[in-house]
């Protein structure tokens, strides 16, 4: 893997003229996890697509990208939908990339990353044989199979329940770790046990909170992070 490097973003965004966001002032620090809040609808979506590059109906002003270097072939992003294909199996979802770039998939690592997510019984099974939180965990194997310094996740364990909710937060700390990690989610227990930075983002731009100190994933029932998710909380209540 290459060296993980900071992201920044300032401009505005539009789609048919219609403003998605303003005067967005965002940095994401290298090789660590920052963690972005806020109402449905505000932008955060669209701005991990800007930094994937799959945003061309995007209108935006302004700049973007990875300090000292190109984002090209680095990042990797988990949509919000779980984009498997119907026809290939599960292990054949998770080698997509390899399968893409016209590389032979490494099966073995396949196996691996299908066991640690809990699916190595499903690796045959098509998608639509999965339940909705199973899918969601073959789209966070299939993430975590590509070695990129930069990752977007896009509420990546939102249909999870709250057994693998933890253990997912937890594995993909663990296989993540030293990686830029851009993580768009609603949940403030989930922001305050991974991020090293949070950040609300609202009409009025970005709005930064005191994550607990320690290292990630932090315990669910630490005080400190309890208090943190309990502030958030709160704040996002009052947009
Ligand atoms: N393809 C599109 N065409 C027109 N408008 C769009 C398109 N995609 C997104 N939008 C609009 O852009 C705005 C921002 O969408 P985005 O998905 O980035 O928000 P979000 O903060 O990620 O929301 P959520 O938390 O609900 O996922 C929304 O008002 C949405 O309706």
């Amino acid at each position: 893997m290459t060296l993980a490097p900071a992201l920044y973003m300032q401009g505005s965004a539009a789609i048919d003229g219609v403003p998605i966001f303003r005067a967005l002032d965002l940095h994401v620090a290298a090789g660590q996890w920052t963690c972005l809040l806020g109402s449905s609808g505000v932008g955060k979506s669209t701005v991990l697509k800007l930094f994937a590059r799959l945003a061309e109906h995007v209108e935006f002003n302004g700049e973007f990208g990875a300090e000292g270097g190109d984002l090209t072939g680095r990042v990797a992003l988990m949509a919000q939908s779980d984009l498997l294909l119907p026809w290939l199996s599960v292990s054949e979802n998770v080698a997509l990339g390899a399968r893409l770039r016209g590389d032979a998939p490494d099966k073995s690592k396949v196996s691996h990353v299908l066991d640690r997510v809990g699916l190595a019984d499903k690796a045959a099974r098509r998608p639509g044989e999965l339940s909705g939180g199973q899918r969601q965990r073959v789209a966070l194997a299939r993430t975590l199979m590509e070695d990129r310094p930069v990752v977007l996740l896009d509420e990546p364990f939102s249909a999870l329940d709250a057994k693998n909710r933890s253990l997912m937060q937890e594995l993909t700390a663990e296989v993540l770790q030293d990686r830029t990690v851009l993580l768009v989610t609603h949940d403030p227990v989930e922001a305050a046990r991974l991020g090293h930075a949070i950040n609300l983002m609202t009409d009025r731009g970005i709005e930064t909170v005191t994550p607990p100190p320690g290292t990630v994933p932090r315990a669910v029932d630490d005080e400190i992070v309890l208090k943190v998710q309990a502030a958030l909380l709160a704040r996002l209540r009052e947009d």
